[in-house]
């Protein structure tokens, strides 16, 4: 699902009455009957106190059409205009009155009047500021904010959390609406997924409003939200006559003394996701534990007991995973320039093969092109420098990626698949993951699609969703504190068939 900005969105509105020649008073009107019909369809004419506060623009007036509505169907309701402007949009004025045309009287909120009094039972619907947001909200907005966010009520965002800008950081954290639900028109916007904006939003859900479909097919997006709809045709079947020399053979890099276990992992994963053969390389120290724990994989070791130290590979492979568990060490630092040097295809870079490019930036032009890597954000911030907000970090990353043709994750709780120009947000995934190898996993599983033929970056789109997913799949039984990175490997078979089973649920968990 593409992710328009506020402009998009403002050209696909005008756009929709243009081609369809309706009123924007008509399309308030439809986009606040999804709500009602949201809201309705849960509430069945249960007797609760639904508070609005809407502001004196079209969010505002959402809230208004919303209000009229939920009066007409018996609710009881209480409506604030928080007044914050002179310059009432048209289409608030016009359903202010038919409001008050129902005999619905709001309480005007302004400046020196004192805060209404909420109940923990109430209902709050937030339609005070929309994605019409373009400075601060003056510190008695702010303290109105906070009162609503104390009151432990449930709270209905329209559109977007009130105070949260589209395109930038707030600039008082505290002055964003706490949403229990944010119930957004027709797309989902950027800012749910990023770290420091994301965690206004507890849930979300699209309602589809009828914008224009020709608009939104033909307008490209800076970025894109992966769910299965998006994954699903990326989907490479396996075929009835092949071999394993079909799916590819994987190579692992990795491992120093007391970190053996991040090329297990990875090397597990990478032929759980379907590598046709799998390699691991590591220091001599490794060899055992490996080759007991792991029996598919084959193992070759570095003439070093403890770390990586001169990479000679007898075979050519398909995919090279490497950095996992490798350390930092000279020795190793070398060793991993000369292979990348020495080698075209792909490579799928993390962990402390990040942490060396990190420290010798020379050796970034040596990476092949179209490789992975999978930063975690401080790994990220080593690369790329630091940013000021969540919208630097993705414009810095954008300029890396292109400047190297490199696909960047972003790793978190959406992970962020940045290439070029373009970025792709992950839906899945779950707080169970935030545990020791759950990093390496992912490595491995990207190794183990590119090995299969799945060019880069639709491997690394597909891959980090099918690493959520078996992630979610693992948590849904486990739980998130006994979920672990072997945990996640268990389930990639289940993610697989989870791909093609249910259909996608509309609401998503953010949090
Ligand atoms: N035809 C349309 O354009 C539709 C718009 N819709 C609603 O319209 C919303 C956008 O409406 P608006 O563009 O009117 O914007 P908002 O309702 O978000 O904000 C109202 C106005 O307040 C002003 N403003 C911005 N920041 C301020 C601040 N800190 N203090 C005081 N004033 C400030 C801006 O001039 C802005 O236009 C959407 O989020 C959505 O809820 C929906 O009704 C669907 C159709
Ligand atoms: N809160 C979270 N929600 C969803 N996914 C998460 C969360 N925390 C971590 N993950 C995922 O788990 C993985 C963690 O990777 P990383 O930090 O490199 O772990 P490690 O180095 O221990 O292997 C990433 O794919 C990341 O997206
Ligand atoms: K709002």
């Amino acid at each position: 699902m593409k992710i328009f900005s506020a402009q998009q969105i403002y050209e696909a509105d005008k756009s929709t009455i243009k081609k369809e020649q309706i009123t924007s008073e008509a399309l308030m009107e439809r986009a606040a009957s999804q709500l009602f019909e949201w809201v309705h369809s849960r509430l069945r004419g249960t007797q609760v106190n639904i508070v609005l506060f809407c502001g004196i623009g079209n969010n505002g007036g959402d809230g208004m059409v919303l209000a009229r509505m939920l009066h007409e169907h018996g609710y009881s309701t209480k409506v604030y205009v928080v007044n914050y402007s002179d310059k009432r949009s048209e289409d608030f004025l016009l359903n202010l009155n038919r409001l008050k045309e129902a005999e619905v009287w709001p309480d005007f909120i302004n400046e020196s009047i004192e805060m209404p009094e909420l109940s923990p039972n109430d209902i709050i619907v937030d339609a005070i500021f929309g994605i019409g947001l373009n400075r601060p909200p003056a510190p008695w907005l702010g303290k109105l904010i906070q009162h609503i966010n104390a009151s432990q009520a449930f709270v209905l965002s329209v559109d977007i959390p009130s105070g949260l800008p589209m395109d930038r950081e707030p600039w008082d954290p505290s002055h964003v609406i706490q949403s229990s639900y944010v119930l957004t028109f027709q797309v989902p916007k950027l800012v749910f997924f990023l770290p420091k904006t994301g965690i206004y939003v507890n849930q979300w859900e699209v309602l589809d409003i009828g914008l224009d479909q020709e608009y939104l097919s033909k307008t490209d997006t800076d970025f894109e939200l992966i769910g299965r709809p998006e994954v699903l045709p990326l989907y490479r079947p396996r075929l009835k006559f092949s071999h394993k020399g079909t799916y590819g053979h994987s190579l692992i890099v990795g491992g120093s003394y007391g970190k053996i276990g991040a090329v297990q992992l990875a090397s597990n994963a990478c032929l759980s996701v379907g590598s046709g053969l799998v390699t691991a390389y590591v220091p001599k120290c490794g060899y055992h534990s490996l080759q007991t724990a792991i029996p598919e994989v084959m193992v070759l070791t570095d003439s070093d007991e403890e770390n990586i130290s001169q990479i000679e590979l007898p075979f050519e492979p398909t995919v090279i995973g490497v950095g996992i568990g490798i350390g930092l060490n000279e020795k190793t630092a070398s060793a991993f320039g000369a292979l990348l040097k020495s080698v075209a295809a792909s490579m799928v870079i993390d962990a402390d093969g990040l942490n060396i490019l990190s420290q010798n930036p020379e050796l970034l032009k040596d990476v092949p092109e179209l490789s992975v890597l999978t930063p975690h954000p401080k790994e990220l911030e080593r690369l790329i420098g630091k940013w000021d907000s969540d919208f630097e970090k993705l414009e810095k990353t954008k300029a890396f990626s292109s400047q190297y043709n490199v696909a960047v994750v972003i790793k978190g709780a959406h992970s962020i698949i940045i290439y070029k120009d373009k970025g792709y947000v992950n839906t899945t995934g779950n707080p169970g993951m935030a545990t020791a190898g759950s990093g390496d996993v992912l490595t491995g599983m990207l190794t183990g699609l590119i090995a299969q033929g799945y060019p880069p970056l639709e491997a690394t789109i597909f891959g980090v969703y099918l690493h959520g997913l078996a992630g979610d799949l693992a948590a849904s039984t486990l739980g998130y504190e006994a979920t672990k990175a072997s945990k996640i490997i268990e389930n990639i078979g289940s993610a697989y068939s989870e791909l093609f089973r249910q259909p996608e649920q509309n609401a998503q968990e953010n949090n």
